[in-house]
């Protein structure tokens, strides 16, 4: 078996006496697609921000690529190969959906972020941005102004971005959320065929099970901070205590 690519040990987080995490294990294989879900409250959140780096963990560990990471801030985590994605923070709307593209990736290369740069039109960087809209579905829309772009293609294009960086392992934050249900199948397929593609690891949070289950290699259902079931999507959805803690929410929410 291959060393997984992210092994994390009983991470806790509490706030005051609130155990938002309590006590989590979860490895992650690379080139695995894995999807974090839970109830609301279960600690996804918190989960994410300690792996991060945006909150530090009361105790347990983390390590990602054999070296621990426990505790380090966002910006030496994501310099060592961990990338989130955030809705649509990260693009300049001003502007192309290729610029967008280009400006990552010159960010990444190392070279001077200036104008001067782009319009001196490095081929490596083009032919690369070019590449990464194509696996997108965004290369029709490459000289659109990212401003323009529809809600679904700006989160394709907050994926871009973030791929740009070549991470290692990538955290999707609810990839669909706030999509029509014809944009989440088109993002759901094209996150599906970048996982099938063995370039990329992912850790997934969604509250979509349709998106879960047609994008997961394996689940981890939070519940309460603690880990309440682990499994591939087929064991998931046959689970009497997974189904006892999303009906247990449901019947919450119907009494309120
Ligand atoms: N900064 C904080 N201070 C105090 N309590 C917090 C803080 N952040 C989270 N919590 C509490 O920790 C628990 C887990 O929250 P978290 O946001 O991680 O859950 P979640 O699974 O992401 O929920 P959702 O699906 O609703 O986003 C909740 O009870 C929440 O109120």
């Amino acid at each position: 078996m291959t060393e997984p690519i992210l092994s994390i040990r009983d991470l806790t987080k509490t706030f005051g006496g609130v155990h938002a995490v309590d006590g989590v294990s979860l490895d992650v294989q690379p080139q695995e697609t894995v999807a974090l879900i839970g109830p609301n409250g279960a600690g996804k959140t918190t989960f994410y921000n300690m792996i991060s780096g945006r909150m530090t963990p009361t105790s347990g560990s983390i390590h990602f690529e054999g070296d621990e990471i426990t505790g380090l801030p966002p910006h030496r985590i994501s310099r060592l190969g961990i990338s989130r994605s955030f809705q649509i923070t990260n693009i300049f709307q001003e502007l192309s959906v290729r610029q967008n593209v280009e400006v990552a990736l010159t960010a990444f290369h190392g070279k001077a972020l200036s104008m001067l740069r782009l319009a001196s039109r490095d081929r490596e960087i083009i032919d690369e941005a070019y590449s990464l809209l194509e696996r997108l579905g965004l290369e029709a829309l490459a000289e659109q102004r990212a401003g323009v772009l529809s809600y679904g293609d700006k989160r394709l294009l907050e994926i871009a971005i973030v791929l740009a960086t070549r991470p290692h392992l990538v955290l999707l934050d609810e990839p669909t959320a706030g999509m029509t249900p014809e944009e989440t199948r088109h993002v759901t397929h094209l996150i599906r065929k970048l996982a099938d593609s063995g370039d990329y690891t992912f850790l997934v949070t969604e509250h979509d099970m349709s998106v879960v289950f047609g994008l997961a290699d394996r689940i981890l259902v939070m519940h309460r901070g603690q880990r309440l079931a682990e499994g591939t999507p087929e064991e998931i959805r046959n689970d009497p205590e997974v189904k006892r803690a999303y009906l247990g929410e449901e019947e919450e929410e119907a009494a309120s």
